[in-house]
């Protein structure tokens, strides 16, 4: 588990001039989630990340990793305690002329290991990340996926509890990213890591976050537990979650809808609307995401009143009875005078 608690960087400039990178960020990781940081480029992700794998030292607060504040040790203690942390970061960096097996057991080999538990170690961590046949590969023989996966091997080498991963699928194809997302998921569940997913790309967060923390500036702006962000189909983080390009429309009232597809919603909600009051509904968008596993729906309709209008809440309530949270995406002023 790891805690990063009123966390702050600042960078002094020769002149004496002070930039505050990281302005007291909080964050909890539990072992077995994946918590991904994202935000816009100099947002503080990249310096967020160098703290928690101790390349830098934080200006001030702490980061504690199942209990031990790393961020007040120093020399051996450290680097023993360090090894709670594994890393990986967007070029694997494996050492060219060795091999795929030799990279993953380098750190043991740093260690002492006996040669023996090495090879059984080494053996396991090939197996975990697929890539049994090719262990003696270079990485120049790797497709940058495979040297990702042998890159998630050797930061598993040390047994750690946290994993951190910052822009670990940057620059892979759409293909090999998958196979990172699910490898990073299964070893979630696998070993209980608590895994830090450094990214900018939402597609990563949907398929394999359990939590999001959005950064803005060296602070942590929103911070959601991914399956509730649903619930919360208004937030930030749901509307970058699962956009859905508004449509124009021509209708009086256009709703947001959001299901998820574990949750029950009634098969003939639709004609049950429509009917109970008297509406014409125009389904002007769909698509269904798969957040870390869940499925997660999203429509948007257009709906006509065909008599008198309805008030927006008792619509809402309604929805909310089929199973479907509803939002307004257009035409709210025109609801306004019938609530
Ligand atoms: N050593 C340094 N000295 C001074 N300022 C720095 C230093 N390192 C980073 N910064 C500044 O801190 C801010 C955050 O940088 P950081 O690299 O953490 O952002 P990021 O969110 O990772 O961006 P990107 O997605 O582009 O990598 C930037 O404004 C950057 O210029």
């Amino acid at each position: 588990m790891i805690e990063i608690e009123a966390l702050s960087k600042h960078y002094r400039a020769p002149d004496g001039r002070v930039t505050d990178v990281l302005k007291s960020i909080n964050l909890e990781v539990q072992p077995g989630n994946i918590t991904a940081v994202v935000g816009p480029s100099g947002a503080g992700k990249s310096t967020l990340a160098k703290c928690i794998s101790l390349l830098e030292q934080p200006s001030a607060g702490s980061i504690r990793v199942n209990g031990h504040d790393l961020s007040r040790l120093s020399g051996e203690v450290l680097r023993r305690e360090r090894r709670a942390i594994g890393t990986v970061f967007q070029s694997s960096a494996l050492l060219q002329r060795k091999s795929a097996w030799e990279n993953i057991a380098l750190p043991l080999r740093y260690l002492g290991v006996v040669e023996r538990d090495i090879s059984a170690r080494v053996g396991e961590l090939l197996e975990h990340v697929g890539l049994s046949h090719k262990a003696s590969a270079f990485p120049a023989q790797l497709s940058g996926g495979q040297r990702q996966r042998i890159g998630i091997a050797r930061a598993l080498a040390l047994r750690p509890s946290v994993l951190l991963a910052d822009e670990a699928t940057s620059g892979l194809d759409p293909e090999a990213t998958v196979t990172i997302l699910d490898l990073l998921r299964k070893l979630r569940d696998e070993y209980r890591l608590a895994i830090v997913l450094i990214t900018h790309e939402m597609d990563a967060v949907r398929r394999a976050a359990d939590a999001v923390a959005e950064i803005r500036d060296g602070q942590i702006v929103h911070y959601g537990v991914v399956k509730q962000l649903l619930a919360q189909p208004d937030s930030r983080l749901a509307q970058q979650l699962l956009p859905l390009a508004p449509q124009p429309a021509s209708s009086e009232l256009v709703l947001q809808l959001s299901y998820r597809t574990d949750v029950p919603v009634a098969s003939d909600w639709l004609t049950r609307l429509s009917q109970q009051f008297a509406l014409r509904i125009d389904l002007l968008g769909a698509h269904i995401e798969q957040v870390n596993g869940l499925q997660l729906g999203r429509l948007q309709v257009g709906i006509h009143f065909q008599r008198e209008r309805v008030p927006l809440s008792q619509l809402l309530m309604q929805l909310e009875q089929l199973g479907l949270i509803g939002r307004v995406t257009a035409g709210a002023p025109l609801l306004k005078e019938a609530v």
